[in-house]
Order: C-alpha cells, then structure tokens, then sequence
C-alpha cells in the first residue's frame, strides 16, 4: 500500500482460496474476511488520527509566540511527555492477548509517522548503523525518524547545537561497565538539555553471512565491550576462533561482507541492517545486561506525570561537601535515583556531581531542594526535566 492510498474499501484474495469459498467457505476465509474488515476500519483509523496530528501541527505553528518567531524559532513539535503519556496510558488500558510492551510499540510507531507528518525530525546518534545507540534511538522515536549517525559523543552534542539535528542520542550508563564519562563530560562544556531517556536490555548475537563456511570459521569481530560482555560463551562454545576487537559492532557486522570465515557478535538492528543471519541469539553472559542512553536537545520538557531532573553541582573543594547537597534533597521529600562524580576540569582536584532525581523542575519540592543546594555549593545547573522511560 503506498504511502498516499487512504481510506481503502477493497480486499484482494488468494485466488485458489476463492475457488475453494465459492463452494463452500472455509473457516480460514470466513476468519480472513474478518481480519480484513478490521484492517480496513484500523487503516481509516489511523489515517483520521493523523489527520488529527496535522491539525496539532497547525496549531502549534499558529501559537508560536511572536518573541520566538522574530528570533526565528520554530514551533515545538516534538513533544516527549505527551508521548510519554499516550504509551503509559495504552499499557494500562490494555487487556490482551497483545503484551503491554508490544502494544506500546505499535503505539509508538503510528505517533513516529504522525511526528513525521507534523515535521519530520532529524535525530543524531552514536553511530555507525547498527550499534545499540542506533536501536536505541528506533526504539525511542520510532522508525520514521531520519537518523543520522555520527562517529563520537562529541560529534553528536555538536550537531544538536549547531541545529544540523534536532535531538541527540548518546550511551550513559550500562548497568555492568559503569557510566560513560564522554556522555557526562558533554554537559560540562554545553548549554543542551536532557529530554528523555531510553533503556535498552542488551542481547547479543552471534552474527554470520549467507556466503559464511560456518563450520570453517576463524575470527568473530565484535566492539572490545561485547567480547568481553560475551566471554564465557566463547570459551565454551568458540574457544580457538580469534577474537578481534573493533570500534563498534555495527563495524563488526559491516566487515562480514566481504570475508566467508568470520563471525560478528552484534544486537538485532545490525542483523536487519547487513542482512546477517543469527546463529545464535542472547549469547550474553550477564542476560539483564541493560544500557541507558539520553535523549538531548534544546527544549524544556513540560511535566508528564511521571519525570525525572537531573542537575550537575560543582562543589567546594572542602570535606563533607557532599553530604551537605544530599540532605535539602531528604529534606524536601525528594528521592535521589543515581549520583555520578567527575573531575570539573581544568581545575584539578576539584569534582561535580551529577546527580537524578525523582520528579519535575515544576514540583515545588524539587525547587525548593535545588534552592536550598544553590548558596552551599559553587554552580548548580539544570540538565532537564523529563519523562522516565516509558518502554
Ligand atoms: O500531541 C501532540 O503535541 C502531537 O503532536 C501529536 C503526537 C501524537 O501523534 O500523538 C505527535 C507528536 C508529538 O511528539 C506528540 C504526540
């Protein structure tokens, strides 16, 4: 069906399938006929929905305010809490047989190509195609976005700020390597603003070719992480086949083309993206192995309900700095979910905290915590209010 045809009112059949209805009409067509129907009324539907985000986009563009518009700013389209909210609500409201996750995920496809409709946005990430940053970013704007994959962290928040793209996906934390400094380190040398995050449970598979002699293979490529992510299930399975660390495993799965005796180890998207063959799936030693990336951008994020600040504070070079920030937070009936140190350079010696939080900037504990950290502490700086990973 072409992207153009609307509001279909035909269905096509198997003609064999006819043939055997025109005597009598078996249960697989009978059941068919049904699915058909639905399809038609889905497609309206989701069409009309559309039609419905158009609208919205109208709106928006109508209400930019004029101080926005003589700077030349444009409408927001991309709104993170609102979609944050319509996934949540179909996971409560849904019954099944369909899983929750799933039904989110159809969800949240339709929203991707409505938001395309509206304005298509440009996403920026981690590159190259096929690491998880990319699946990462498919999973969180859904796969009408325009990705564009770049080749550093630095890359990206440099993209966002020139406007080139207009949002960023970068790795933050892993929940068995520990946090990415780059990530961190970006915030200290710009203005961007978290907007979102995304959890990703990391699988790895063991990636092969069509023209692969599997049972003469001598090398598996992967990114130096993966290996060692997989490195009891090679010596188990693979133990005499060289391991070659390389710089993603969108690489790794790229070199397949053109060598019959290597291997890859690489999630699911680089499979689709270099047509690979999984051989074997969830080859992971540590199975809740999961990574957390941000979403950045320029925009604040209304409230959705459900959100998260994060704040970077550069203390005092003094002992007990710590504990003194942590306590407005208990004070104010606010929940701290994770803190993360690095060195404030150039200044040696001297640290920031990151710290997260429970809730938005517009919840009066939450100010009223970040103020009271404020005259104790050198800077406090807002990275971003917004919504908790829905998926
Ligand atoms: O509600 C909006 O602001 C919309 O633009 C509609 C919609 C949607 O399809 O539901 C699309 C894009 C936004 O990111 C959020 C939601």
């Amino acid at each position: 069906m072409s992207e153009q045809s609307a509001n279909p009112q035909t269905t096509t059949q198997n003609p064999e399938e006819t043939n055997a209805a025109a005597t009598e009409q078996s249960p697989l067509t009978a059941l068919r006929e049904q699915i058909d129907a639905l399809d038609i009324q889905i497609h309206n539907m989701i069409n009309d929905r559309a039609k419905l985000a158009q609208d919205v986009a109208i709106y928006k563009k109508q209400t930019v305010s004029d101080a926005d518009a003589k700077s030349h700013k444009n409408p927001i389209f991309y709104r993170p809490e609102r979609e944050a909210q319509v996934l949540k609500a179909v996971m409560e409201r849904n019954t099944g047989p369909i899983a929750d996750d799933k039904m989110a995920r159809l969800f949240r496809e339709i929203m991707s190509v409505c938001l395309d409709l509206e304005a298509p946005q440009r996403i920026a990430f981690l590159g190259p195609i096929g690491t998880f940053t990319h699946a990462a970013t498919l999973k969180h704007f859904g796969k009408a976005a325009d990705t564009m994959p770049l080749a550093t962290i630095t890359d990206v928040f440099r993209e966002v700020e020139a406007g080139t793209a207009a949002y960023g996906v970068v790795p933050v934390e892993n929940s068995s390597e520990g946090v990415v400094n780059h990530t961190l380190d970006g915030f200290l040398s710009s203005t961007l603003k978290i907007i979102g995050e995304v959890e990703l449970p990391i699988h790895q598979n063991f990636l092969v070719a069509e023209h692969t002699k599997v049972d003469s293979l001598s090398r598996i490529y992967s990114h130096q992480q993966s290996l060692a992510q997989c490195r009891h299930w090679l010596d188990v399975n693979f133990p005499n086949i060289e391991r070659v660390a390389v710089s993603s495993n969108g690489e790794a799965a790229r070199r397949l083309k053109n060598e019959w005796h290597s291997a890859a180890i690489a999630g699911d998207v680089a499979a689709v993206e270099y047509d690979l063959h999984k051989l074997y799936e969830n080859i992971e030693d540590n199975p809740s192995n999961t990574t957390r990336f941000l979403i950045i951008g320029h925009e604040a994020v209304a409230p959705s309900g459900q959100d998260k600040t994060s704040i970077v504070v550069s203390a005092h070079d003094k002992a007990g700095a710590l504990i003194e920030i942590l306590k407005p937070l208990s004070e104010h009936g606010v929940s701290m979910t994770s803190i993360e140190t690095r060195p404030e350079r150039p200044n040696k010696w001297a640290y920031v905290f990151f710290i997260d939080m429970d809730g938005h900037i517009d919840d009066a504990n939450v100010t009223a915590a970040i103020e009271a950290i404020r005259p104790m502490v050198k800077d406090v700086r807002i990275l971003g209010s917004y919504p908790k990973a829905v998926l």
